[in-house]
């Protein structure tokens, strides 16, 4: 076993648009994180949805295996997902107020998170909790723990939603678009804070982003996608100076602090 994910020959279509993403094959490395990049429409979201099988129900698999440590997890029923979504692949979004319960504390919701998916009391599953929003850099863990959402900034409730990914030790994190609502200084933070998920708890990673330098910072390699293919797979040094497509170059020239990379 030696890759995470394997993705082979997945086509999705939503009804009244045709196939979306054609074909796909493509995989993920234990502790590796790829960015996937590529113009609005291009497929992106809907790829990392069917990997964690949460796709809108107008859509549809249209063929395709997608093998999760050796498993084919598109066979997998309501019950097999229930184990395996949070626990061995999570994901984050774009907008982290969408999932959490605005009327509940933080605190209330992380614990309940933590205990639907291990047998530990309440007061063991508050001692994780803390810790792991501390390892998230939100240092005062007692105020955030007591706070309801609102209270909080934008990247604070970010963090606070990796946080609580992360507390099931997820192996493999899906973000889509995880930094985009927020400002330039705090979308900084939690891409640093997504790198140091891969160095201290060897989470393999797929960020999905508009911002090719985003993907050039973090990411070890690179997948372009433009209309629901695959266009460029490879290192991101490799796509960063050597582009094979043409939509490529383009992608990179938009950038300019990359062209001395
Ligand atoms: N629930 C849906 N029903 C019908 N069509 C959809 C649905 N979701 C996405 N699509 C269509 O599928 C295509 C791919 O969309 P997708 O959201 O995967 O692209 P994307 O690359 O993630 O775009 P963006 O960067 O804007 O988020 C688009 O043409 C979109 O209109």
């Amino acid at each position: 076993m030696c890759k995470l994910l394997e993705i082979k020959s997945l086509t999705v279509r939503y009804d009244g648009e045709g196939d979306v993403i054609k074909n796909i094959n493509m995989d993920v490395g234990y502790k590796e994180i790829i960015g996937i990049v590529g113009e609005s429409g291009s497929g992106k979201t809907t790829l990392i949805r069917t990997i964690i099988n949460l796709l809108a129900p107008s859509s549809e698999v249209v063929s395709g295996d997608i093998i999760f440590e050796d498993k084919n997890i598109r066979k997998y029923n309501k019950e097999a997902w229930r184990k395996l979504r949070n626990n061995e692949i999570a994901m984050i979004f774009q907008n982290p107020g969408a999932y959490l319960n605005p009327i509940i504390k933080i605190g209330k919701q992380f614990v309940e998170s933590i205990r639907n998916h291990r047998d530990i009391s309440k007061a063991e599953a508050i001692i994780q909790a803390k810790a792991i929003l501390e390892k998230m850099h939100l240092d005062d863990s007692d105020r955030i723990m007591n706070a309801y959402p609102f209270q909080l900034s934008g990247g604070m409730k970010q963090r606070v939603a990796i946080a609580m990914a992360l507390a099931m030790k997820p192996k493999l994190i899906l973000a889509d678009e995880p930094t985009s609502a927020l400002d330039v200084k705090t979308q900084a933070q939690i891409v640093n804070e997504l790198i140091s998920l891969r160095n201290n708890f060897d989470t393999s990673i797929i960020i999905v982003t508009h911002n090719i330098g985003v993907a050039a910072y973090m990411s070890d390699r690179i997948i372009v996608m433009n209309q629901g293919e695959i266009v460029e797979n490879d290192t991101k040094k490799e796509v960063i100076t050597q582009p094979k497509m043409e939509y490529t170059k383009q992608l990179l020239a938009a950038i300019p602090e990359l062209k001395g990379f």
